[in-house]
């Protein structure tokens, strides 16, 4: 039976969510701790655990037909790669970053000064864009340290919370790029398997609809739905039903899981009552 092989991150910030997405997709996956590779038992799934900075050439070479990965890697080494989602999570920047006491007026002022980076390809293309001639010195990791022990004037590098930056007595002076966890596509996957990919994006779709939102279920008095019914847009409209007090009804309805927290206080001011919010499993729109 032919199987779709996708790449996940072996270890590192995206392993275990991109686990958690194929796993709330119903896919199970026969994992030994140390296997590089594992077949899903109810999916025809095979799973390659790589580097995440491997993962553009494997699918470029078609090793894997699909991947998920960093956008950011995406955009430093696998430009012909394409995406076929979003997946929410890993969401950080990619920024440029001087010490602190550094006055800063504009990317210009990289002129002539030394970049630490993982990412030149990305330092490049936006120093490029803005004809700045800069020296990059090229490193694998703790690139925050740079500029304090007299390697270089200033960094690019990941940003999410800012801490590291602020740790290291930096400040964020150029946002780049922003990235998320994607899922990448082989320019080398044949029709065959692409039929298989097409049924894991719509699990993974119907994953990711219903994160995004609640069931919500409350109770109002009749005279008070309309000024209710008017606050909560449902998927189609909301389900209204009879109470067993009589002159009370019962109303259920799915809203966007951001969108609830702004409408809560005027649903109890129009006279909602016993508001329950509940998690979605799978949506299908
Ligand atoms: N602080 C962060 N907050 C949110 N997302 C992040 C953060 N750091 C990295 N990421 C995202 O997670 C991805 C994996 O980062 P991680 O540090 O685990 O791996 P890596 O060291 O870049 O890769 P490798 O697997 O090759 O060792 C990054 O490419 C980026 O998309
Ligand atoms: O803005 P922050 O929330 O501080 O996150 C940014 C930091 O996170 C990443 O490092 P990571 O922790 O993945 O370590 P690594 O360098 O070993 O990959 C990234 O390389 C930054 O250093
Ligand atoms: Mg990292």
């Amino acid at each position: 039976m032919t199987k779709i092989r996708i790449a996940i991150q072996k270890s590192g910030r995206l392993n275990e969510d991109s686990l958690m997405i194929l796993k709330n997709c119903g896919i199970s996956i026969d994992n030994g701790k140390d296997q590089l590779k594992a077949s899903a038992r109810n999916f025809p799934l095979e799973v390659f655990y790589l580097r995440n900075g491997d993962i553009p050439q494997y699918l470029r070479d078609g090793v894997v037909d699909i991947a998920i990965i960093g956008e950011n890697v995406l955009i430093e080494k696998g430009e012909d790669i394409s995406i076929a989602e979003k997946l929410g999570f890993s969401k950080c920047k990619v920024s440029l970053a001087v010490p602190k006491s550094v006055k800063y007026t504009s990317v210009h002022d990289f002129e002539g000064k030394k970049i630490a980076t993982s990412y030149p390809n990305t330092v490049q293309m936006y120093l490029d864009k803005h004809g700045v001639k800069a020296d990059l010195h090229i490193i694998n990791g703790s690139v925050e340290i740079a500029p304090n022990i007299g390697l270089a004037d200033a960094i690019c590098d990941i940003v999410s919370s800012g801490s590291t930056l602020f740790k290291n007595n930096l400040k964020e002076v150029e946002v780049m790029l922003t990235s998320e966890a994607v899922l990448a596509v082989s320019p080398k996957i044949s029709e065959e398997r692409r039929e298989i990919l097409k049924k894991l994006q719509f699990r993974i779709q119907s994953v990711l609809q219903a994160r995004q939102s609640k069931y919500v279920l409350l109770n109002a008095p009749n005279e008070k739905l309309d000024a209710i019914l008017r606050l909560l847009p449902g998927m189609r409209s909301p389900t209204v039903l009879p109470l067993a007090e009589e002159g009370w009804s019962s109303v259920h309805t799915v809203i966007n899981k951001d969108k609830f927290w702004e409408v809560i206080d005027e649903l109890k001011a129009a006279g909602a009552e016993g508001i329950l919010v509940c998690p979605i499993e799978k949506m299908v729109l």
